[in-house]
């Protein structure tokens, strides 16, 4: 990492913590008070031997010393709490703006990176900032603090024992400086790890019906195993890094320890210095070892949070897509079908590509949908279908050429405004996690308990919903929805939506009776009142639409009724054909 990317990331660090810097600075006075106590004790030990040895009073130095301890421990045990408050609230800052953000994100960035490696940033790098916002800066600063207090009284107590301490502490600085930076490099790469396992094991696990039928449970879970054994190798590797930084620590106090006995005892035996004053020494010698041992660990605590800050910047840094706010031209109200053209939705000319300088996904497209009806889009498998699906819902942006709704470009609809016109049924119709009644309720969250009732109507589920014992308020994750009941649902849930233009990507699957029926309902209900386009992979579906749309490699090759082009385009032919061989009954 660069010194400039580790600067941005500690401030990115930093910004988790600012909102609660109040917190921080009321546990750095709670540190510097315990640190107070802690450098007071020995020279009240001190004070004390000075008694005994000339037999004054101890019994105030005494009961010092025992307030020092009790005062230094419960300070360090509120310290400990506040600052622990602290870190899970900016894991949980960190949680919701990076959550927040993966929901604006464009549909096309996210395309290129597992669900499991975004899971694993949110749910465990997020982790790493915990230690590093809050004890890890603490821990510094408190440490810094306690170690230079100690070596100033240290230097009041012995200037050349002082120095033999700092000879030692050098050496032990120079290990630990030497070390640091491959061990920061490590703990990046295992983290890198963890999320790419996450991916690989997420991947896996959704397409488990696959991969037990094709009996590929061992090579799937070698997969996955490989990534943990990858995982563990990187982890190893920092483990080794962080052993080396304690060990060197840990022989350098040694060695200062040796050395401050044998100089100690010289100068003792000299009578530069007393005895009470040697074992004040040792006592702040003992005490500059922790933040010495806790250095590696402090900073490797912190170099993970920067790394963790990176993981997580990589996400800050995935482009969104644009805010309402950016249109002052609010266009919400439902307009009366008879003020409208009679084209719901055009493309003029539209070339659209998935990344620049790729070949284009569709090329100089220009279409009509009318106001009310039935569009079909058929065409080969990478035609462009799913693209048309996504410029009208701006998952993607035209290269040249525009879109207009409602005579209006489509930029210039806020994202909230041509989103409220349209709904979506996805081919593979996910469900959200939630009840029944959410998922129906979805895109249009104000319709009422009857327009539920009757799109269940509609999809031959009523009688279904109401066996279950709680109702639409059944929970999704308990109940079990058959494939094509969890088609029915999405369908459903268009007809509650009442939209104005719905884009319905068919299943390419073999449908139930029941379902299929509830298809030809739903789109000949909608078509009624508003505009329906397919991606159509049923030949019941084509034959009725009013307008069939032939798209060929990115381009409209030809459009009409089923009668014109069954009659007129080869291609069509060629589709209809296949079409009619995959409804035959097996
Ligand atoms: N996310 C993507 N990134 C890059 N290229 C893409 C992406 N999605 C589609 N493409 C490419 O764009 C072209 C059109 O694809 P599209 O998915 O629109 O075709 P389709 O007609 O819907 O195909 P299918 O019937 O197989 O779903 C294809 O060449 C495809 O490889």
């Amino acid at each position: 990492m660069s010194e400039t990317k580790r600067w941005q990331n500690l401030r990115l660090l930093w910004s988790f913590v600012r909102p609660h810097r109040r917190t921080l600075a009321l546990g750095l006075l709670l540190g510097l008070g315990a640190t107070g106590a802690s450098l007071a004790t020995p020279l009240v030990t001190k004070s004390i031997l000075d008694g005994l040895a000339s037999s004054a009073s101890i019994g105030p130095a005494v009961t010092l010393l025992v307030i020092l301890l009790v005062a230094g421990s419960l300070v360090g045990m509120v310290q400990w709490i506040l600052l622990g408050r602290l870190g899970e609230r900016v894991v949980l800052d960190a949680r919701s703006s990076m959550v927040r953000r993966l929901f604006r994100v464009r549909v096309g960035e996210l395309a290129h990176r597992t669900p499991g490696e975004l899971v694993t940033r949110v749910t465990s790098d997020t982790v790493l900032l915990r230690e590093a916002a809050a004890s890890s800066l603490v821990e510094l600063v408190n440490g810094s603090i306690g170690l230079i207090g100690a070596l100033v009284l240290m230097a009041m107590l012995d200037g050349v024992l002082l120095a033999t301490t700092l000879v030692a502490l050098a050496i032990v600085g120079v290990a630990v400086a030497v070390l640091m930076p491959p061990m920061a490099k490590a703990q990046e790469q295992a983290q890198g790890a963890v999320g790419r396992l996450g991916g690989v094991l997420e991947g896996a696990l959704r397409a488990i019906r696959t991969v037990k039928a094709s009996r590929a449970e061992a090579r799937e879970s070698s997969r996955v195993i490989v990534e943990a054994e990858e995982s563990a190798r990187q982890a190893i590797r920092a483990v080794r890094y962080e052993a080396g930084a304690y060990t060197a620590a840990g022989f350098g106090i040694g060695l200062a320890i040796m050395l401050i006995l044998g100089v100690g005892a010289w100068r003792v035996g000299e009578d530069l210095l007393t005895v009470s004053a040697l074992v004040a020494f040792l006592l702040y010698a003992f005490q500059l070892m922790e933040p010495v041992t806790t250095l590696a660990t402090t900073v490797s605590g912190l170099q993970a949070g920067i790394a963790a800050a990176a993981r997580i910047r990589e996400v800050d840094a995935l482009e969104v897509e644009p805010t309402d706010d950016s249109h002052p031209r609010a266009l919400t109200s439902r307009r009366p079908i008879g003020e409208l053209s009679t084209s719901a939705l055009s493309f003029e000319s539209v070339t659209a590509r998935y990344a620049p300088g790729s070949a284009p996904a569709i090329q100089d497209v220009s279409l009509e949908i009318p106001r009310v009806g039935h569009t079909a889009i058929v065409g080969p498998s990478g035609a462009g279908k799913t693209t048309i699906f996504s410029l009208l819902l701006r998952f993607l942006n035209p290269d040249t050429g525009r879109l207009i709704l409602d005579g209006t470009p489509l930029p210039d609809w806020s994202l909230t405004d041509l989103r409220r016109r349209i709904v979506y049924v996805e081919q593979d119709t996910p469900l959200v996690p939630g009840t029944l009644r959410e998922n129906l309720l979805y895109t249009h969250e104000d319709a009422d308990e009857e327009a539920i009732w009757d799109a269940l109507r509609a999809v031959r589920l009523e009688e279904r919903v109401k066996s279950l014992p709680d109702g639409l308020d059944t929970k999704l994750s308990t109940a079990v929805i058959s494939g094509g009941e969890r088609q029915r649902i999405a369908l459903a849930r268009a007809l509650v939506g009442d939209p104005e233009i719905l884009l319905l990507d068919e299943a390419t699957a073999q449908l139930d009776g029941l379902t299929e029926a509830a298809v030809h309902e739903v789109i000949a209900r909608i078509a009624r009142t508003g505009a329906v386009l397919t991606i159509a992979h049923r030949l019941s579906t084509v034959i009725d639409a009013h307008q069939i749309i032939v798209l060929e490699a990115g381009q409209v090759r030809a459009r009409g009724t089923h009668q014109h082009l069954l009659a007129t385009d080869a291609l069509y032919q060629d589709l209809v054909a296949a079409l009619r061989i995959a409804a035959q009954p097996a």
